[in-house]
């Protein structure tokens, strides 16, 4: 797929970010991730990303990273594509990158570089060289430490050919409504907060209507049905599904740092398909939230 091609397929339809399965030794589980992708294959995302922020990326080594993308392309092939996660410092991610592209992976999500500050001049050198490490589509996403500026995006479009998209996890929206309107359509744009619904109606004003999907993971019928809905600008069944919804699970979510993950996995257990527990730096929710979780999905009905 060239990344032209790429980009129009993230221009519409629904993305999500698979979650990674974990035995209880906290090791890579193919065969439940392979079960995972295959029961969601019917819902129809438009892509998924492998590998990513909701896949636990931050906690994977490069041994199983290409297990997990191996897994994805073999049961995804020729229905949907899949992007991967890349990541880390610059020589990091461009390993990543290249070793998604040698697998054959349709394009990588650049995640943020790790730790330390950067000044654009550094974050522009970084995603340069990460894009022309490979010939496929590159989204870059700006998140934590990554805030590229709507200059710095335009230099990079211009010296880039590959870099096909732009993911928002800053919702910074001076900063999108600027990069959006500077860079027009020379990028796919992607909103990507943690728990992209939210958000979904404030970035498709703001010239977005495409986003990324945790929720997907474990409600895929109730994540389409908002998709289409928010497709369709039917805001009376986006509202519906944010009050009985999303509200009350954000409270469940906002109960501990890095449960926008953890509570994914916690509804994928529920609902009959665990992906097995996070690993640290990550922490399962306990009894108390699973429960209150548990009686929330209950009330949207069978998936
Ligand atoms: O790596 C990431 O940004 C994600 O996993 C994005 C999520 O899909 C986010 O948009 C969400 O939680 O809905």
């Amino acid at each position: 797929m060239s990344p032209q091609e790429l980009k129009a397929v993230l221009e519409a339809g629904l993305l999500s970010f698979p979650l990674t399965d974990f035995d209880a030794q906290l090791n890579f589980d193919p065969k439940g991730y392979a079960a995972r992708l295959e029961w969601l294959q019917p819902y129809g995302a438009s892509a998924l990303f492998a590998a990513g922020g909701t896949g636990e990326f931050f906690s994977l080594e490069p041994g199983e990273y290409t297990d997990i993308i191996k897994v994805a392309l073999d049961t995804c092939r020729g229905r949907t594509p899949i992007l991967a996660g890349a990541g880390g410092g610059t020589r990091v991610a461009i390993q990543y990158a290249q070793e998604a592209e040698r697998l054959g992976a349709q394009g990588i999500l650049l995640l943020p570089h790790y730790l330390t500050e950067a000044s654009q001049e550094g974050l522009i050198a970084h995603v340069e060289a990460v894009c022309k490490s490979v010939k496929f589509g590159v989204v870059v996403y700006n998140r934590g430490a990554c805030k590229l500026t709507p200059q710095s995006l335009q230099i990079l479009a211009d010296r880039c050919p590959n870099l096909i998209g732009f993911k928002d996890g800053l919702g910074d929206i001076e900063k999108f409504v600027a990069i959006r309107q500077t860079l027009g359509n020379r990028f796919a744009y992607l909103g990507g907060l943690p728990t992209a619904e939210v958000f979904a109606g404030a970035y498709k004003a703001m010239g977005c209507p495409v986003y990324s999907s945790a929720v997907f993971n474990f409600i895929p019928k109730t994540a389409m049905e908002f998709y289409n809905a928010h497709a369709a600008n039917d805001t009376a069944t986006c509202d519906r599904l944010i009050r009985d919804f999303f509200i009350p699970y954000l409270a469940i979510r906002n109960k501990g740092e890095g449960y926008a993950v953890s509570i994914v996995k916690a509804g994928a257990t529920l609902i009959g398909h665990s992906a097995g527990p996070v690993r640290p730096p990550l922490s399962d929710l306990l009894p108390a939230e699973v429960e209150a979780l548990s009686a929330l999905i209950a009330k949207l009905g069978p998936q």
